[in-house]
């Protein structure tokens, strides 16, 4: 039985329990909230709905024991529109609060994280919540990667399919463009393009508007984050295996950050080293510490 819950069912969370209902990738669903009213109204809207039904378990812990993954959207929305930090005090208290229901649960699956700040957060969790660095996963820089290949695309005329390339780091703050890793249709972007010669200063100003354009829709885009979650679920949910830049523990900079990891059914398998330009190496490290640094003072 195909099981995921989700702690923090307002805007992320709805979004992904909606999708995860809609397209029947789930034969159960657990929701966890501190507020019991939003789950019971969440699991209220799903069942009166014609889409695929998948039963729904409404804020028990226990039902973690039989998790196949636990998917955490906890937040302050309301803090985190004047200052995505603004929540951080209250998103560490939240994994502090859920320590002992989800050890004490048995739970035995893999944690993927979606809230803010990403790669510390995900290592707070980790360490919090005493599971291995392979069961415990962020989204980390997936959608900057995503609107990576877009800009990229966009500036050579050519499919989004036709780019690949990783943007890796920290997903709010220090993001990290690894441009020696940008192919288009398998061709490095330093020479041109189908005519085109790719300034990568200016790339990366577009993929911070691509960004910023999102942040203003009414659910801080919402469906692109739980699209790509919904890519990394299936693949713990099968016995799949895909490459994809997530947060995860790099034992090479010492902290979670976001690097391109195999995801297999189990959690975070093989590394891919990408071959790093000097100076790609140094902001590497310089995310590296930033990330370090957001954990130091979380923990304090
Ligand atoms: N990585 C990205 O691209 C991206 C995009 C959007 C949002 N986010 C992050 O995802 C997180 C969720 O965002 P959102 O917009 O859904 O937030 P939200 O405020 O709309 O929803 C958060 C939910 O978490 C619940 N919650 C808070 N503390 C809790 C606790 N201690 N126990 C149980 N539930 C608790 C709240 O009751 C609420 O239902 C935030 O940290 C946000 O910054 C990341």
């Amino acid at each position: 039985m195909r099981t995921i819950a989700v702690i923090g069912l307002t805007n992320l969370g709805v979004t992904l329990a909606r999708l995860l209902a809609a397209t029947n990738r789930v034969d159960r669903l657990v929701f966890l909230d501190q507020d019991d009213q939003i789950a019971v109204g969440l699991a209220a809207d799903l069942a009166a709905s014609p889409a695929p039904h998948c039963e729904v378990v409404i804020q028990d812990p226990a039902a973690l024991k039989a998790a196949d993954v636990l998917v955490v959207t906890i937040g302050q929305r309301f803090l985190g529109q004047l200052d995505s930090f603004a929540q951080l005090a209250g998103n560490v208290q939240a994994i502090q609060e859920w320590r002992s229901a989800v050890t004490e649960s048995g739970f035995s699956g893999v944690v993927l994280n979606l809230a803010t700040p990403n790669e510390a957060l995900t290592g707070l969790i980790q360490q919090e919540w005493q599971l291995p660095v392979q069961r415990v996963l962020g989204t980390g820089t997936i959608t900057d990667t995503a609107r990576l290949h877009q800009v990229v695309a966009a500036a050579v005329e050519q499919p989004t399919s036709s780019v690949t390339g990783y943007m890796l780091g920290q997903h709010d703050g220090n993001l990290v463009p690894i441009w020696s890793s940008v192919r288009v249709n398998g061709r490095s972007i330093e020479e041109p393009i189908n005519g085109h010669s790719l300034d990568t200063a200016k790339l990366l100003v577009d993929v911070r508007e691509e960004e910023y354009r999102v942040l203003t829709t009414v659910d801080k885009g919402s469906y692109t984050l739980c699209s790509w979650a919904l890519a990394i679920l299936d693949v713990l949910l099968q016995n799949g295996s895909t490459v994809l830049p997530v947060a995860v523990y790099q034992p090479q900079y010492q902290c979670y950050m976001s690097f391109p990891a195999q995801i297999t059914r189990a959690g975070v398998g093989q590394f891919w080293l990408p071959r790093l330009y000097p100076v790609e190496e140094a902001q590497l490290k310089v995310a590296a510490t930033a990330i370090k640094t957001q954990l130091t003072a979380m923990q304090g």
